[in-house]
């Protein structure tokens, strides 16, 4: 009986780190789960759930289109409805809507109604660490340590439809980010949207597969479980 595939899109940026959570993550479960690097049409449609990693949105947007990737990743996403997560460039691509994109704008996968402010702190040397309350992994819960390297926020909730019908589900803030805690003498505003959910699409604006907290994963691969579930998909007890 097949385990449940779950794919990490390989065409640059934080893949190994994210697979090694996931298998980690994956120990604290009772389903079998499969964890593969995804780069091809083929491999993709294997996939019943799927990780966009960290990296470079637009250098992911190039390979991606130059592989024929972009339009299966959309259908994954939006037509098959299956669970997505982006952190950082992923959080990118998943956006509907980029600003401080790439001159000439930069190609995107959608699927959040949300627009994404690219760079939001800076360059890679504004990089940095910081606390972050996130009420989904439980109230009781300790802070997340949230990495930022020049990490995306989500600027703004996209009300009017971009996806017919389908905008009836609500943009959920899943997290947030108190920078006048952490960031000194920063202008902009005092609190940044940092996770956000709709529907199957979950993003991120911070890396928690470069830590070894693997709450999150553990937490999202519950969700691919239910979602698993709910479909009728077969789902293996792990051993
Ligand atoms: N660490 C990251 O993933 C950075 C994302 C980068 N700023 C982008 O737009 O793609």
């Amino acid at each position: 009986m097949p385990s449940l595939t779950v794919g990490v899109l390989a065409l640059q940026g934080g893949v190994g780190e994210h697979t090694g959570l996931l298998r980690k993550a994956a120990a604290h479960l009772a389903a079998k789960f499969d964890f593969t690097e995804v780069r091809t049409t083929e491999q993709l449609a294997r996939c019943d759930a799927l990780i966009i990693p960290g990296g470079e949105s637009t250098t992911m947007a190039i390979v991606a289109r130059r592989l024929g990737l972009l339009e299966p990743l959309r259908e994954f996403v939006k037509v098959d409805g299956k669970p997505v997560w982006g952190t950082c460039a992923g959080l990118v691509m998943l956006a509907e809507e980029a600003s401080a994109a790439k001159q000439g704008g930069q190609e995107l996968v959608g699927g959040l109604d949300v627009r994404v402010l690219r760079n939001r702190y800076g360059t890679q040397i504004q990089s940095f660490v910081a606390d972050i309350q996130l009420p989904f992994l439980g109230e009781a819960e300790k802070p997340f340590r949230g990495v930022f390297i020049r990490a995306p926020v989500v600027e703004e909730i996209i009300t009017h439809s971009t996806m017919g019908q389908k905008t009836a589900e609500p943009v959920e803030v899943m997290g947030v980010f108190r920078k006048a805690e952490a960031v000194k003498g920063d202008g902009g505003s005092v609190e940044d949207i940092v996770a956000v959910r709709q529907r199957n699409v979950f993003g991120t604006s911070f890396h928690p597969e470069l830590t070894d907290d693997i709450r999150i994963h553990v937490w999202w691969l519950k969700q691919v479980l239910d979602t698993a579930r709910h479909k009728g998909l077969p789902v293996v007890s792990a051993v």
